[in-house]
């Protein structure tokens, strides 16, 4: 028996190359041009992203990617993601290869996958590095890579994980981040995701009669919606809340990061943070369960914005928990979810 090492291939979101207009510009572009992402007809996505959005949008994305910009390492999202590489590499040892790609920009999944076959390493794990499923996330990573190994002659072999939304260890590390904050010192507690079209939602769902279209639709995990973005979502949440001891009147799930006009997944973090200031809430602590390593949407997003709305409305503080970054309970969730 030929023995050789087996391939963990890593992929997160991808970021731009510096906070410039022109590369923030380029990296929207990729991005959003990708019929996963905005899943709408092909003339009306060119329209929108070469016409509205790269033109106005790059500008203002900039400034935002600047706030957050490290000096020395750049963006959060790549250092994190590049440490995140390397611990794993560490923790699994000499009988696996790990490769880092991002779906959009650069390390390019094309080159990582090269690498790959340079090392003559035939058998690769994919591992999107987003806990929910969603077309738009982890299903796009899946479909480059199958495109990719598609033109190879010798087709690797390949499995992939798809969404990991309840993985003990991993909710295990963002109760522990949560724990650091002294959760019962604030007035209410938030999971707050990435938000995603509700067309998508539905689009997803194999009855095509459930999901957005009975009350409560999601908000209980079972057979039929597992792999829908927004009931995985409030799965999630409440394994972080039980292992927390919150009881269900202590925390919210919500949206955030909703682009353009079309409804996307309710409640959205904005009204959210309105209807608690109205009640008189003051502190907030606010996981973001979405994402596995710091990045705009967090550091910015909910950091910077959304502390600047609740104060304007009478609150007093959004505290974010930071992610799973390079925590080694994480690390060894990966692993978990690595190892074949
Ligand atoms: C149609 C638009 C978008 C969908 C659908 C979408 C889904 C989605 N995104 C993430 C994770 C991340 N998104 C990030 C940034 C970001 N997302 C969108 C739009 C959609 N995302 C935009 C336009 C941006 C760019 C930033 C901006 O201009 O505001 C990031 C951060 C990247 C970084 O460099 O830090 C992440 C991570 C998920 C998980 C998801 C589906 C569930
Ligand atoms: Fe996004
Ligand atoms: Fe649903």
């Amino acid at each position: 028996m030929i023995k050789t090492k087996k391939g963990i291939l890593l992929v997160n979101l991808g970021t731009p190359d510096s906070p410039g207009t022109s590369d923030v510009r380029k990296y929207l572009r990729e991005f959003l041009l990708d019929p996963r992402v905005l899943d709408i007809p092909a003339f009306n996505r060119y329209f929108l992203v070469n016409g509205i959005i790269a033109p106005f949008r790059a500008p203002r994305s900039g400034a935002s990617y600047k706030e957050i910009w490290d000096k020395e390492k750049g963006s959060p999202l790549m250092y994190y993601s590049i440490r995140q590489k390397e611990l794993l590499q560490e923790k699994l040892g000499d009988g696996y290869q790990v490769e880092l790609a991002m779906r959009y920009q650069q390390p390019a999944i094309a080159s990582a996958l090269e690498q790959f076959r340079k090392e003559k390493v035939f058998h690769i794990r994919v591992l999107p590095l987003y806990p929910q499923y969603a077309s738009a996330s982890g299903g796009t990573v899946n479909q480059k890579v199958m495109e990719e190994v598609g033109k190879w002659q010798v087709v690797p072999e390949i499995s992939f994980v798809n969404s990991f939304h309840d993985h003990p260890l991993m909710i295990e590390t963002f109760a522990d981040l949560g724990r650091k904050h002294n959760p019962s010192s604030y007035d209410h507690i938030l999971f707050s995701f990435h938000g995603l079209p509700v067309r998508q939602l539905r689009k997803a769902d194999p009855s095509g009669r459930h999901c957005q279209q009975v009350a409560g639709c999601c908000s209980r995990i079972n057979i039929n919606n597992r792999y829908c973005y927004s009931a995985q979502c409030h799965d999630t949440a409440r394994l972080i809340a039980s292992r927390l001891d919150l009881p269900e009147e202590r925390y919210t799930v919500c949206f955030q990061s909703r682009l353009g006009k079309t409804p996307w997944v309710e409640p959205y973090t904005s009204d959210v943070l309105k209807r608690l200031a109205a009640e008189g809430k003051k502190r907030l602590l606010v996981f973001c369960p979405a994402f596995v390593a710091d990045c705009l949407e967090t550091l910015y997003e909910v950091s910077t914005e959304y502390d600047e709305e609740f104060r304007a409305l009478g609150g007093e503080k959004v505290q974010l928990v930071e992610s799973l970054n390079d925590h080694p309970k994480w690390i060894d969730a990966m692993a978990d979810l690595a190892r074949y």
